[in-house]
């Protein structure tokens, strides 16, 4: 079995909604939507990869505010490692841009469940689920 690739990646958050990504097509999960990030280089943490992916992908600086589990998806062709991370805009960011992705949205967790996730993803969705439910109750 191969060694897991380990990814970031970047919840984003803005006015009660998250930032998702379309991959480009004619790559992995072509079309599929995702977290922004992507692959750790060898020896980078989880923060300094997921800030210049960010910063490679979307032209822009967020700040970390929360860590969700780590969790292992195994597809055909590859299995991976995600590291989710919540953060918002930093107050002089720019405004994201797709400089990898073909689109960009900003998505309420109601509309989520009809978007085209890659699989991965989906325990990522559960537990920031649960983090948004126990940071709304009193
Ligand atoms: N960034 C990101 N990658 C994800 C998510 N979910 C998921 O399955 N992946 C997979 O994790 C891997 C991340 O790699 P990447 O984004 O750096 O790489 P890539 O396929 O665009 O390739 P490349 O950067 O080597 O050209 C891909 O296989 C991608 O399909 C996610 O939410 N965010």
């Amino acid at each position: 079995m191969t060694t897991p690739i380990q990814v970031c990646c970047a919840l984003i958050e803005r006015a009660g909604r998250v930032l998702i990504a379309q991959r480009p097509p004619g790559k992995h999960l072509a079309l599929q939507w995702e977290f922004p990030g992507g692959k750790l280089e060898p020896g980078e943490d989880v923060a300094t990869a997921l800030h210049r992916e960010i910063q490679e992908e979307l032209g822009c600086d967020i700040k970390i505010t929360a860590a969700l589990s780590a969790c292992e998806h195994r597809y055909d062709a590859v299995t991976i490692v995600l590291h989710p991370r919540v953060a918002h805009l930093t107050a002089g960011s720019s405004e994201p841009h797709p400089h990898e992705h073909v689109a960009l949205r900003w998505v309420a967790l109601a509309e989520i469940a009809e978007i085209d996730l890659a699989a991965a993803d989906l325990p990522v969705l559960a537990a920031y689920r649960d983090l948004r439910k126990k940071a709304s109750q009193p």
